[in-house]
């Protein structure tokens, strides 16, 4: 479904994300894993095209979207949850879930999204940046949602959010698979939680993919020593 073969990509002179191939299927979670500086926020922001890259191949169901331009890109069906979050703190959780909604073309947030997270209907007149750092990653997940992606990137989720908080999310992106049957990527360094929703790990080292295994199959062990230093 999500294709990607030999992507490069370069900070000038330095090459930082080295020949990466790989296919993601529909209905598919695959992890990404790797410490900081190995090229999981660049190898992102590339397929989103905010970063220039070469690749023979970036599709998305059959549709090349490579030479493209991030909003085309998201059209296509591509969504970013970034490390972050990025939220708009002067814009409402309704206004801000409402930024993705251009691009679906719907005029409305659908009741699905609030189902999803309730707290982000409870909290819907508040101000983003009023939220707490688990609420504002349910916002950001939200607002990328109702672009109605294919494929659902996310940056680190659970970077700075609470254990408690972080079992919710793993709940809800099991969720959105099962209503939505989407593809979706997530890049992280914390095991316990891409073995709560990966189908797939693969880690990657120095911009390199460099070891994959199924979830079934994962050598806990080996897969934190790569992670630690
Ligand atoms: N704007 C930039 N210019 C030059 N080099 C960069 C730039 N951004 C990142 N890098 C370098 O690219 C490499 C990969 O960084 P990247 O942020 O993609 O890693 P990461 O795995 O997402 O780590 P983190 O979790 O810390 O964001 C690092 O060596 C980093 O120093």
């Amino acid at each position: 479904m999500f294709e990607v073969e030999n992507l490069q990509v370069s900070y000038g002179q330095s090459q930082v994300i080295h020949d990466i191939s790989f296919k993601v299927d529909k209905n598919e979670t695959l992890a990404i894993m790797g410490r900081n500086g190995m090229g999981k926020t660049t190898l992102f922001k590339s397929l989103m095209g905010i970063l220039p890259s070469q690749a023979d191949k970036v599709s998305i169901a059959g549709v090349s979207v490579g030479g493209m331009e991030s909003h085309q890109r998201v059209a296509n069906g591509i969504a970013y949850v970034p490390q972050g979050r990025m939220i708009f703190s002067n814009l409402t959780v309704q206004e801000n879930i409402e930024t993705g909604l251009q691009v679906s073309k719907m005029k409305s947030i659908p009741d699905e999204i609030f189902a999803l997270f309730p707290v982000l209907h409870d909290m819907r007149h508040r101000k983003g940046g009023n939220l707490s750092g688990g609420q504002q990653q349910q916002l950001a997940i939200a607002r990328a949602l109702v672009t109605n992606p294919k494929v659902l990137l996310l940056d680190e989720p659970t970077e700075g959010i609470q254990p408690s908080i972080i079992k919710d999310i793993a709940k809800v992106l099991n969720e959105i698979r099962k209503m939505r049957e989407i593809t979706i990527i997530v890049s992280e360094q914390v095991l316990s939680f891409t073995m709560e929703i990966a189908d797939r790990i693969i880690v990657i080292e120095k911009g390199k993919f460099i070891h994959e295994d199924m979830r079934a199959d994962v050598d806990a062990a080996m897969i934190k020593k790569y992670l630690t230093v």
